[in-house]
């Protein structure tokens, strides 16, 4: 059965530590069946919606993006019972119309990314959920309400490529993106996107730009200084988008116009006859409604 209790899952990205606003805080540390997540989970409530933070980058920002066990992230979210994911995230824009401190609600991803743990589903247990669209609508529209309503710089829509990193991309590399019409480009949110989905999780995006990449010459190449003083520059935004969302959203919820926490009804193909019992148990929390019904 879907929940009716709402609780937000937070991803915060780099510069986004804590939630300075959260109540009753709880730090509860976790371990999956994929090993440990980046961080402990935070738990805490606003307005009475509960909330559990996750620091993507871990404690001090010592995980680089391809090193992030994305995997024991989304499943000890999900373990810890939530039900609707906001990821925050630092982004490189290709338009000079989403300049740094706009946050970008993206609603396409184009995975670059090689040599990370992209799935839950291994031998045993196969299924393939679909990524036609792979953001919860209700979600990203709350979003994009929120930051209007708070006059942050918004742009609903729009193509995430995710490459490996911890390298910024080359100039021919960003004028290759540029060209494919991508609207802003990261490290982090595949696989974690493609993970919600598996895990029947709704998830939606706040991508603040904080540079155009290399492409734009006139202002020359990335570097982690300028990105971090945008960060800094906009983190109050980021707070209160935090807050606004949580209240807007409210303690109990509807499904998601995606049907995204029934998604496994549609993806699993092995047969139960040929399903391991070491895949299953691994299953427990990602796979739960589905394996229970
Ligand atoms: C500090 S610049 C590069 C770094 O920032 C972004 O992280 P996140 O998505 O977690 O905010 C980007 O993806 C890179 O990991
Ligand atoms: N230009 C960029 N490329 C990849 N990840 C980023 N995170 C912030 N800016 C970025």
């Amino acid at each position: 059965m879907v929940q009716n209790k709402r609780v937000i899952g937070i991803i915060g990205g780099s510069g986004i530590y804590a939630i300075e606003a959260l109540d009753a805080v709880q730090r509860v540390e976790v371990e999956t069946p994929w090993g440990k997540p980046s961080d402990s989970l935070v738990k805490g409530t606003i307005a009475d919606v509960d909330l559990v933070f996750l620091a993507r980058h871990g404690n001090g920002h010592a995980i680089p993006p391809h090193q992030v066990n994305y995997r024991a992230n989304i499943d000890a979210l999900k373990r810890a019972g939530v039900t609707d994911l906001i990821s925050l995230s630092a982004c490189g824009s290709f338009k000079e119309a989403l300049p740094p401190g706009m946050f970008v609600i993206a609603d396409q991803f184009i995975d670059r990314t090689g040599g990370r743990e992209k799935s839950f589903f291994e031998s045993g247990f196969v299924a393939h959920v679909s990524m036609a669209d792979p953001v919860c609508p209700a979600l990203a529209e709350a979003l994009e309400i929120s930051c209007s309503e708070l006059s942050i710089p918004n742009s609903h829509g729009g193509t995430y490529i995710c490459i490996d990193g911890p390298q910024f991309s080359s100039r021919a590399e960003s004028n290759l993106y540029k060209s494919w019409g991508c609207d802003v480009i990261g490290m982090t949110a595949m696989p974690e996107a493609k993970l919600a989905r598996e895990a029947e999780l709704p998830y939606a995006i706040a991508a603040m730009v904080t540079d155009y990449d290399c492409w734009n010459e006139s202002e020359g190449a990335v570097e982690v200084a300028k990105v971090l003083e945008t960060i800094k520059a906009n983190k109050d935004n980021a707070a209160k988008l935090i807050e606004n969302i949580a209240v807007r959203l409210g303690p109990e919820r509807t499904p998601s116009p995606s049907g995204v926490e029934k998604m496994l009804d549609m993806a699993v193909i092995t047969p139960p006859s040929a399903r391991s019992s070491a895949a299953l148990k691994k299953l427990d929390a990602v796979a739960g409604r589905f394996l229970k019904r």
